[in-house]
């Protein structure tokens, strides 16, 4: 006899299936049929059977799944291959990909973070006195479009490099562009389809494959002083267990997949942050309040030591990742039977499951008032759940540092497990460092001063503010 599987969402056509619900709102989607099928329900996405595995179970039970029962790289890599390349990260064995994320948490160093608060916070400021968007005392800006600039500066000069930062003011941005154009879902698809968009993405990998190795061999060759902290002069240094060194297009593969992980995650938090602090302006006083406090009136430059004693500041990323987490659909390829923790139902091995960390960090039986954007919620002692830091956690290691396994903790914004992210800290120095320079310039608020906050666009890979999404600015002093 068949064993029992988890119940299907009702759906009119097959093969579109729940795909135009689910893409329009991923959250309610889930929302909705929780509360008809409970937390493990299986609906169709452009003709495939997903199974959603909610709350903190299915967390666990997916991100902390066997390898020899889930896999991500047959899932991701049709989407992620021609864009990163050859032998990275899904291109390869789950080992090789483990090694790889070594070395980036390996190359993100205290010594590199703190060099990159002081090149993030000048490549802010000046960014804030010369771009076209805030010339003269005051004005209006378009939040995202702004933000996905202002990031791509800030990831470039301090994880890819100055070469790269100085190829941004021309070429390269083009070349982004294109790639970015295959970097969308339609490719979870269509990715090995000719049409122009998947041409105009390959002819873009190539160049830039082209340009990062190019920026090795200079180096390679003496004709560069490692005056950095750069990751490309880290993996340049970085050798395999069986003793090769990372060869040259592989440096090139990792570092488009972190251009693009960092940049995608990045622009759409700073941009978020900066459009809830719009509707919440008094929480951007607080924040000024808070830098005069712990760092003096005068406002001295800002060291990576200062994060640390800006509770506030962090707490303002922690919330707003709560509410807006980039990646609001994880996916794993089912390999062999399994059945789902808490239920006595089975998938079936070519199923694909979904884990959504970012429903569990809106359910209101883990969090008061789970829709309100409220940094203040995270205060200490205001919440109990089992947080990363604290040393009763179950940790595991798989191969690129040591993680919490996240078994019990709904809120995952960076996931858990062996995929779990290694951009967690250079991220939260990338955006606290970006909060702290635009606190001190500038007062921001809604057109109109109302307190509404703009809806999601979900369309895209990532999470991200519906654009355009204008708000008002003003220069302080
Ligand atoms: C706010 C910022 C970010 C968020 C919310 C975020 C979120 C995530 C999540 C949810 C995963 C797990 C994906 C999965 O399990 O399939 C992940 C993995 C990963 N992220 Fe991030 N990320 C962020 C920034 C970054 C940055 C800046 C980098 C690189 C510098 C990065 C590199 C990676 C890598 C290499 C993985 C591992 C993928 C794997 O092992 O399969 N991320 N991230
Ligand atoms: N009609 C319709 C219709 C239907 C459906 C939809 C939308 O449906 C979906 C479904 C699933 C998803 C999944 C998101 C997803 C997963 C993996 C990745 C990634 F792999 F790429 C990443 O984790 C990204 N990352 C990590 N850290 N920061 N970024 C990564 C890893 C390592 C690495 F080195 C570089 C990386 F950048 N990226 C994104 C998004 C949308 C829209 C419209």
């Amino acid at each position: 006899k068949k064993p029992k599987e988890p119940p299907v969402v009702f759906h009119w056509f097959p093969v579109i299936g729940s795909t135009i619900t689910y893409g329009m709102d991923p959250y309610r989607f889930f929302f909705e049929n929780r509360a008809k099928y409970g937390d493990v329900f299986t609906f169709v996405l452009l003709g495939k059977k997903n199974t959603v595995c909610l709350d903190t179970t299915g967390n666990n039970f997916i991100l902390n799944g066997k390898l020899r029962d889930v896999n991500a790289e047959e899932i991701y890599n049709p989407l992620c291959g021609p864009v990163f390349g050859k032998d990275v990260v899904y291109d390869c064995p789950n080992a090789k990909l483990m090694e790889q994320k070594k070395f980036v948490k390996f190359g993100l160093t205290q010594d590199a973070l703190r060099s990159y608060v002081t090149l993030i916070t000048a490549e802010v400021e000046d960014f804030l006195k010369r771009h076209q968007a805030f010339k003269g005392q005051k004005g209006t800006f378009d939040v995202p479009k702004v933000m996905a600039e202002l990031t791509i500066y800030t990831a470039s000069r301090t994880l890819q490099g100055e070469e790269v930062r100085n190829s941004f003011d021309s070429s390269f941005a083009a070349l982004y562009h294109d790639l970015d154009g295959g970097f969308s879902p339609v490719n979870f698809m269509l990715s090995w389809a000719p049409l122009p968009h998947n041409r105009k993405r390959d002819n873009a990998h190539n160049k830039m494959i082209e340009v990062y190795s190019s920026i090795v061999e200079k180096r390679r060759s003496g004709a560069v002083k490692k005056d950095s902290h750069d990751m490309i002069w880290h993996l340049m240094e970085c050798k395999y267990k069986d003793g090769t060194p990372v060869p040259n297009h592989e440096i090139a593969g990792i570092m488009i997949a972190l251009l693009m992980a960092g940049q995608h995650s990045s622009s759409s938090t700073i941009a978020w942050i900066l459009l809830r602090l719009a509707s919440k302006p008094e929480l951007l006083e607080e924040l000024l309040e808070e830098q005069k406090t712990v760092l003096g009136a005068d406002l001295p430059p800002l060291t990576q030591d200062d994060l640390s004693r800006l509770p506030l500041h962090s707490q303002t990323v922690k919330e707003t990742l709560r509410i807006h987490a980039p990646i609001h659909s994880i996916m794993r390829k089912v390999k062999q039977p399994m059945v789902v923790d808490g239920t006595n139902y089975t998938v079936p091995a070519g199923r694909t499951l979904m884990s959504s960390p970012g429903t569990s960090a809106q359910m209101d039986r883990h969090f008061v008032n789970p829709s309100v954007w409220d940094p203040h919620r995270w205060d200490a002692g205001q919440h109990d759940y089992d947080d990363a830091d604290n040393d009763d956690v179950e940790k595991i290691d798989y191969g690129w540092g040591v993680v919490s396994k996240g078994t019990n903790s709904p809120y995952l914004p960076f996931g858990a497990g062996r995929h779990r992210c290694i951009g967690e800290q250079f991220a939260y120095v990338q955006l606290q460092t970006i909060l702290c320079a635009f606190v001190r310039e500038f007062r921001v608020r809604n057109v109109g001063g109302g307190r509404e906050v703009v809806g999601t666009d979900y369309s895209s890979l990532f999470s991200r503010p519906l654009a355009p999404a204008v708000v008002e600015w003003e220069r302080r002093n």
